[in-house]
């Protein structure tokens, strides 16, 4: 697909305002077929070999390949070649690549102009600095802001998420980082420029990559109909 159609097709994606919702660190099979009964809008999968939810030496790609199309697949990447990248896209027909490391907004150019679109994470700390992703603006079709911690993600902490209430730009997000179910009531009065979806990962889990498929019924049913801002 090419950069253009990739990327239009994204953002007719947000035409109904409604908020998005990605559960990622999905590694098996079984669980992974339950959790798409659910309709997530997107689904994530670690390619990172150092993490507990490393997914390439587990799961066959026929089985990426073959959810249905309403779903995305996200995969996610830390400091990974371009080339690398690019394999494991096409061989798990992934269709948006998360950069979670100190990749360069020439990397993000590159990736994107094969057709890729491109989610950048960023680590939020006590204070975050926009000026941080200037350079990312014209290379990444979404931005992530997860916290800042020792590890690279999965860290099942939270930030200050009222950090994001001066965001100033025009690129939809996504809020990662230690959600629960029991934000639920704050993520229903969110209201922050930019938020297009939150993200769900370690603490929906019952062990590293195996989601609690009730958990997240409960936290998608809640916050499905809720607009974006
Ligand atoms: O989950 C991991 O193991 C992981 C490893 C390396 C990079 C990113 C990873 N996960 C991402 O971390 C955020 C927040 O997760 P959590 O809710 O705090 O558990 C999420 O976007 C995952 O994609």
């Amino acid at each position: 697909m090419a950069i253009t159609e990739s990327t239009t097709a994204l953002a007719k994606d947000q035409a109904d305002n409604k908020l998005r919702i990605k559960v990622c660190g999905m590694k098996f099979a079984e669980n992974i077929a339950e959790v798409a009964m659910l309709e997530p809008d997107f689904l994530g999968f670690i390619f990172v070999s150092s993490s507990s939810r490393y997914v390439a030496d587990i799961l066959d790609p026929r089985q990426l390949r073959a959810l249905p199309l309403n779903i995305k697949r996200v995969g996610v990447f830390v400091n990974e070649t371009s080339a690398t990248i690019l394999r494991l896209a096409g061989q798990y027909g992934l269709d948006l690549v998360q950069l979670h490391g100190e990749e360069k907004p020439e990397q993000c150019a590159e990736l994107q102009a094969t057709g890729l679109p491109v989610m950048k994470a960023f680590p939020v700390g006590e204070t975050f600095d926009f000026a941080t992703l200037m350079p990312y603006v014209s290379s990444c079709t979404y931005f992530l802001f997860d916290t800042k911690t020792d590890l690279r993600g999965g860290s099942g902490h939270t930030f200050d998420w009222s950090l994001l209430e001066s965001y100033p730009l025009s690129i939809p997000y996504f809020l990662a980082g230690g959600i629960e179910l029991s934000h639920l009531p704050k993520l229903q009065e969110l209201q922050l420029p930019g938020l297009f979806a939150v993200d769900l990962n370690s603490r929906f889990e019952t062990a590293p990559g195996l989601k609690n498929v009730d958990l997240l019924c409960e936290m998608l049913l809640a916050l499905r109909n809720k607009p974006m801002n």
